[in-house]
Order: C-alpha cells, then sequence, then structure tokens
C-alpha cells in the first residue's frame, strides 16, 4: 500500500471560550486558571485519527461549530495541535482565506509577486504565469495596479483563487473558497479542481454545499461532537449528518428540511446532535458518477 500523503493521530486541540478575558495578576502569577477546563476550555476537535491516500478527495461533514475549519487549519499547519500529531507528505496549497494573505497598501501586482513567493513561486514563474492569473481573476487592467484595499471582497477572493490556481502542490485544502464569485467564477473554479484531481492531487474539502461535496470527494470524515464519528463514503457520511440532524430536530418538536443542508450550512442554530453512531448504508459507498477514487479508510466508523 502507498504510504498515506496525509495522516492524523489522536489530533486535538484546545481553545479557550473566554480567549479575550484579561487575568489579573494574582491569576497571572500563581497560573490559576490554566490547564484543562479553564477559561472555558475546550476541544473542538480531539482523538481525531485518519489516513489519506494520493489522489483522494475527500470531504468533511458535520454542524456549524464542530471543528471543520480547525481541522483543515490543523492539517494545514496553521494551528498547532495540543495532542497527537498530523503529517503532510507534500506541499500544501491551502484555499483557506483567499484574501488574507493580502497586503491592502500594495497593488495587484505586487500582492501576486508577494503572495506567489510565499507559496514557494520563483519571480520566473510568476512572470510567466502573471497574465494567466490576472486573466483568471477577471480583474481589469486598470485596477492591477492599484492598492488592493480598493478591491471589492469579490475580487480579491477572485484573485486569491487565481494565484493558487497556479500552485503545483500535491495537496489541496479547500475550505468554502468554491462558493464564491458569480456562475461563470465558480465554473472556472470547478475546472481547476477537477483538474487538479484529474492530475493525482489529493484534497480535502470543507463545504457547506451537499452538491459540492458529492461532485468533488469519495470519502467523507463526518465530525460529531469534536471528534471523529464516521469515516466513511461521502453519500454515506452526508446521510448520517442528516439523520442526526433530522433525529435532533424530531426531538425538538421542529419540523425537518429534507436536504436543506449539507455539512452545516443551514444549520446555523447551536443544536445538540444525538443520532446513531454508524450510518445504515454500505461502507465504501460510491456517488453516481465519481468512480475516479477509491476511498482510502472508507467504511470504518470511526
Ligand atoms: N481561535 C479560536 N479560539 C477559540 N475558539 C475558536 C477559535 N476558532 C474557532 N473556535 C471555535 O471552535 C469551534 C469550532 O470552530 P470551526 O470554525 O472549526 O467549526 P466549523 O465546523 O468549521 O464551523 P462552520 O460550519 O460554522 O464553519 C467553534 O465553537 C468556534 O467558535
Amino acid at each position: 500500500m502507498t504510504e498515506p500523503v496525509i495522516e492524523a493521530e489522536g489530533l486535538g486541540i484546545r481553545f479557550s471560550a473566554n480567549r479575550r478575558r484579561r487575568r489579573g495578576l494574582r491569576e497571572l502569577l500563581l497560573g490559576a486558571g490554566r490547564g484543562p477546563g479553564a477559561e472555558g476550555a475546550f476541544w473542538p476537535v480531539r482523538d481525531v485519527s485518519f489516513r489519506i491516500r494520493r489522489g483522494e478527495c475527500v470531504g468533511i461533514v458535520g454542524k456549524n461549530g464542530t471543528g471543520k475549519s480547525t481541522l483543515l487549519k490543523l492539517i494545514a499547519g496553521v494551528l498547532i495541535p495540543d495532542e497527537g500529531r498530523v503529517a503532510v507528505r507534500g506541499r500544501v496549497a491551502p484555499l483557506l482565506e483567499l484574501r488574507a494573505g493580502f497586503n491592502g497598501r500594495l497593488t495587484g501586482r505586487e500582492n501576486i509577486y508577494l503572495v506567489g513567493s510565499l507559496h514557494g513561486m520563483s519571480r520566473q514563474d510568476i512572470d510567466e504565469r502573471f497574465d494567466e492569473i490576472v486573466d483568471f481573476a477577471d480583474l481589469r487592467e486598470s485596477y492591477i495596479d492599484m492598492p488592493v484595499r480598493h478591491y471589492s471582497s469579490g475580487m480579491k477572493v477572485r484573485l486569491g483563487f487565481a494565484l493558487v490556481a497556479q500552485l503545483e502542490h500535491p495537496v489541496l485544502l479547500v475550505d468554502e473558497v468554491l462558493a464564491v464569485g458569480d456562475q461563470e467564477f465558480r465554473e472556472k473554479c470547478y475546472g481547476t479542481v477537477e483538474r487538479m484531481l484529474a492530475d493525482g492531487r489529493t484534497m480535502v474539502l470543507v463545504s457547506h454545499s451537499e452538491a459540492d461535496l458529492r461532485r468533488f470527494c469519495t470519502r467523507g470524515l463526518y465530525l460529531r461532537d469534536g471528534g471523529l464519528a464516521l469515516d466513511t463514503g461521502i453519500d454515506t457520511a452526508l446521510r448520517a449528518y442528516e439523520q442526526d440532524r433530522a433525529a435532533e430536530e424530531q426531538e425538538r418538536g421542529e419540523p425537518s428540511e429534507p436536504g436543506g443542508t449539507a455539512a452545516g450550512g443551514a444549520d446555523r442554530r447551536a443544536r445538540r446532535l444525538g443520532g446513531p453512531e454508524s450510518a445504515d448504508a454500505p461502507a465504501a459507498e460510491r456517488g453516481g458518477d465519481r468512480g475516479r477514487r477509491e476511498p482510502g479508510d472508507g467504511g470504518r466508523a470511526a
């Protein structure tokens, strides 16, 4: 068996719910309030283990606030785990917060060179791809030498995506960015992701769009209450999530919204899930036309 490209073992991170609370001198000197449970500490992700092989596309599913983005940031190395470990073999192209890397005082052109070099592109690489980046981002020529602070948020996201689309990194971490822009731009993004997957790259996708998850992923990690409830085919993961959501709504006496949510999107209300521990469908279920890849550890009830 080939070595996994991404491997997480007992992964966990602890956040403080009251991170803005200022501690008094006595607390600081005595260290009071530190340690587990201090200042409302909680574990959005804990004891999560999985392996992802080259060429797999894995979706992370779960209601709002279950740690999907946190898990992606742990894989990206943006967050450091408090427990366990995560290893990624190969360079990572993070499509997390596409606007975040830009400096508002620099022009679009300067930002392309700055952010491109931060992603490891050489000046020559960027020179060669500059026009393609600007074309992809659909930026009018007059804007490219204007400070990015004058760009709309859509323009910044388009420029961010256009830049990342040029990276040849083998691992893609995608958080919601496929939902940006108008229909035409989204189609370009889909085309780019499909091309990257066809190249044999590995992708982990967090999305509130069930359609996007089904379109790209063969495998789903279902996060529930900060832990990995299921590691299975994407359809089974989505169905398990849906069942839990429906069971919870029934418990609360609310009408169920069939197909209304995907991965937490329409689930903004903080609700406690209480559903089956495993899905009823075949473990390594494949979705319709997505016959490209085999789920890695597909079917394992975590
Ligand atoms: N830096 C932070 N410090 C403290 N708490 C945080 C931090 N980042 C996220 N959280 C909290 O951790 C939990 C998990 O957040 P995360 O963004 O990973 O969830 P999510 O599943 O991606 O949610 P959504 O579907 O709404 O995007 C949430 O309760 C969130 O409020």
